[in-house]
């Protein structure tokens, strides 16, 4: 198969719209750096702080204490080389140099074990901080509207946070290694500026060169990361569709292989080029920043040198001098490099503590009106656009749902069914418009209290890798125990799957875990259909819900859906529209708007889509019984055109099995059918049926 990059067509590709993170890079500058670097240090003491203040605060201690044993070591070095240069016998300035070299020892040694102790308190803490950071992006990801999901922009900022997250632990390494450098570079710096005030700043001056060559080396290899960021992202979602088992037996029937493999070396080419441009242009920054810095230290030492020759510097300051110009040297080059790196890490943190902040700039923020269970969901006037479509999803939209009524949504895909029904839910709110539960509009609702009152099988639901018990009661179990569970799986067929299962509710629900059992499709089917009966909610939104199910567990679905309606106001969507013939009303969408609504007698007389669709449906049923297990006549026979006939106008009679709902009586605004309530007994029959 061509690539698409070949053929010139649209090719998958991730853009950072609001470029800030370039603007942010672009920041990775010596000027920027000497103004933030106090600021990210202070934020990751601060936030490990916050974590673990004994670690932190022993991290802190150490690390003066091994600035104070350098400068000790240091004016040791001092001692020891004036002792040994002195005049006199080798044993009487050995004997003088002793104390010396007894402090240089003991410098390092207790430099050594505070290194180590650095390095253990930080391999503590930091795992932590990373842990911490990303449990506070998990509590922001959760605070964000659903909406945010649809806009381009967010996820961008969400994995720029999960970067963030990911690399602070490195915050403490580097903060470690900041201060320290900081604290040889003072050492180091007094030691120096005591032998001779000119050697701080001519040093100072010879490590500039190197230090914004360094810079400029971390500048443009972070910018080069940061341009490719899409693409590793395209390159991990390619390994994972490349990797996971649900896509295997496809790539493999669909010898997909060679394409995708091909894709991906397609983008890691992409990469590698970027990679080695930026490697090409800081390595000739880093050689021109050498060069300078080279001339610069000769002059340094030639001051050295000058010094000792005019007597401005006796034998053992000069030394000395050694060591301080190299431990200088070295801590400025640490302060660089590892400023450099703080500064990229802080740039991630800033990423992430800004959506933290902003929850990526879609924080939930509704009312905390508390509702109970809705009696009546009222949609007016409702207008849904997702961002940056170019038309509304739903628009102008009214109608009222109620508690104990069954409403269908049927209609072409792409219709807005699946958007209506999440704008009911609360899920979405109205770009104009209302939906008001009780009267209340669900921005206005605390959200968490809405959806306690809504029951949701969508139509991709989650297989979580937890217990079946988990998986049916999402973590919320009501007082019932599991009476209640096996109740709701008696509903919904997952009593059959339970039978199946090695340790029955306590089987985890995943193969690749261990002890874990994997089911199929319907069967999973099965399991998002109990959560939503188990769950103890006013509205219960059915999307799609038996696609995967067998004719006799579809059968037992709607044959009990009218005893569930009694407590519970109930949306359901499906293409089958012989099941539809159980709602109370139904609503065809085309285009986002309802088009037509009435129940299913009325609706196969009246010519329009619903018709249509109920005329191509039925004549190929008809025409192939095997494409639709179960008779058409389960709900309402009456409604069913006899064969040959496309469209007949049903008869007004109850239906079989004790569904006693009128069905060529129209549901209208403000009134219930009787069905509901009257059925109730006859559906719990229904419901025992296999
Ligand atoms: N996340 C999204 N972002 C942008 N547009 C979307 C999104 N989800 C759906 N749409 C668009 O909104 C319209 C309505 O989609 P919706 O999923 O509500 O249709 P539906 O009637 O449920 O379709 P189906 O029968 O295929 O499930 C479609 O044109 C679709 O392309």
């Amino acid at each position: 198969m061509p690539d698409e990059a070949e053929t010139g067509g649209e090719e998958l590709q991730f853009v950072d719209r609001t470029g800030s993170r370039e603007r942010a890079g672009q920041q990775i500058r010596l000027a920027d750096m000497a103004r933030r670097l106090p600021r990210l240090v202070r934020r990751s003491v601060a936030l490990a702080w916050s974590i673990d203040r004994w670690a932190c605060l022993g991290l802190l201690v150490c690390q003066v204490a091994s600035g104070a044993m350098q400068a000790l070591g240091l004016l040791a070095v001092s001692g020891t080389i004036a002792a040994l240069l002195a005049g006199g016998d080798i044993y009487g300035r050995l004997l003088a140099a002793w104390p010396s070299l007894v402090m240089l020892a003991g410098a390092a040694a207790a430099r050594a074990l505070l290194g180590i102790t650095v390095a253990w308190l930080s391999s503590r803490l930091g795992p932590q901080m990373s842990r911490e950071a990303e449990l506070g992006l998990l509590r922001a990801v959760t605070e964000v509207e659903l909406s945010a999901y649809d806009a381009p922009g967010f996820n961008h900022r969400k994995e720029a946070a999960e970067r963030g997250a990911e690399v602070a632990q490195d915050l403490v390494t580097e903060g470690q290694d900041l201060i320290a450098s900081l604290a040889s570079l003072i050492a180091g710096a007094g030691v120096l500026t005591a032998l001779h005030p000119a050697l701080l700043p001519l040093l100072a001056l010879a490590s500039f060169p190197q230090a914004v060559a360094q810079i400029s080396a971390a500048r443009v290899r972070y910018l080069a990361r940061l341009r490719s960021n899409g693409d590793y992202r395209l390159l991990s979602i390619l390994r994972w569709h490349v990797g996971d088992r649900y896509a295997a037996d496809q790539i493999r029937a669909g010898t997909m292989s060679s394409f995708l493999v091909g894709r991906y070396r397609h983008i890691t080419d992409r990469i590698n080029r970027a990679d080695r441009r930026a490697a090409d242009t800081g390595a000739r920054m880093s050689v021109l920043g050498a060069l300078c810095g080279g001339v610069a230290s000769a002059a340094v030492w030639a001051a050295v040198v000058w010094l000792l020759a005019t007597g401005r510097m006796s034998v053992g300051h000069a030394g000395t001098a050694v060591f301080a110009l190299q431990t200088v040297g070295m801590a400025l080059r640490g302060l660089v490099v590892g400023g450099a790196r703080i500064m990229r890490t802080g740039l991630y943190m800033d990423d992430w503590s800004a959506f933290l902040r902003e929850a990526g700039g879609y924080r939930m923020n509704r009312g905390t009106t508390v509702p109970g269970p809705p009696q009546q969901i009222t949609v007016q006037d409702l207008v849904f656009r997702y961002e940056e479509a170019a038309n509304d999803a739903v628009r102008g939209v009214s109608f009222t749902l109620r508690r104990g009524e069954v409403v269908a949504l049927v209609g072409y895909n792409g219709s807005g069914k699946t958007t209506l029904a999440k704008l009911l839910s609360g899920l979405y709110l109205p770009t104009t418009g209302s939906v008001t539960w009780d009267g209340v509009p669900t921005g206005e609702l605390d959200p968490q209290a809405m959806w306690s009152h809504v029951a949701l099988v969508p139509q991709d639901y989650a297989r979580w890798p937890l217990t079946a018990r988990e998986n049916m009661t999402l973590g919320q179990p009501t007082s019932g125990g599991d009476a209640d569970i096996h109740a709701a799986c008696a509903r919904s067929g997952a009593d059959e799957v339970l039978t199946e299962l090695r340790s029955g509710l306590d089987t985890v629900l995943a193969r690749d875990w261990l002890g874990g059992q994997e089911l199929s499709g319907g069967q999973w089917q099965r399991i998002a259909l109990t959560r939503a009966f188990y769950r103890p909610a006013g509205l219960l939104v059915l999307d799609e819900p038996t696609a995967a199910l067998d004719p006799l567990g579809e059968h037992r679905i709607f044959a009990g859906l009218r005893q569930l309606a009694a407590t519970r106001a109930v949306v359901l969507i499906t293409h089958r529209l012989t099941n539809v013939a159980c709602a109370d009303r139904i609503l065809v969408l085309h285009k986002g708007r309802i088009v037509q609504q009435g129940t299913f007698p009325e609706l196969v007389a009246e010519p329009g889509p619903f018709r249509d669709l109920w005329a191509y449906q039925h004549t190929r049923e008809a025409a192939d019984p095997a494409a639709d297990g179960r008779s058409a006549d389960d709900c309402a026979p009456s409604a069913h055109p006899a064969p040959g006939v496309p469209v007949p106008v049903p008869a007004p009679q109850p239906a079989p099995h004790g569904d006693t709902v009128p069905r060529t009586r129209k549901s209208t605004e403000g009134e219930r059918t009787s069905a509901s309530a009257e059925a109730e007994t006859d559906a719990e029959a229904e419901a025992e049926a296999p």
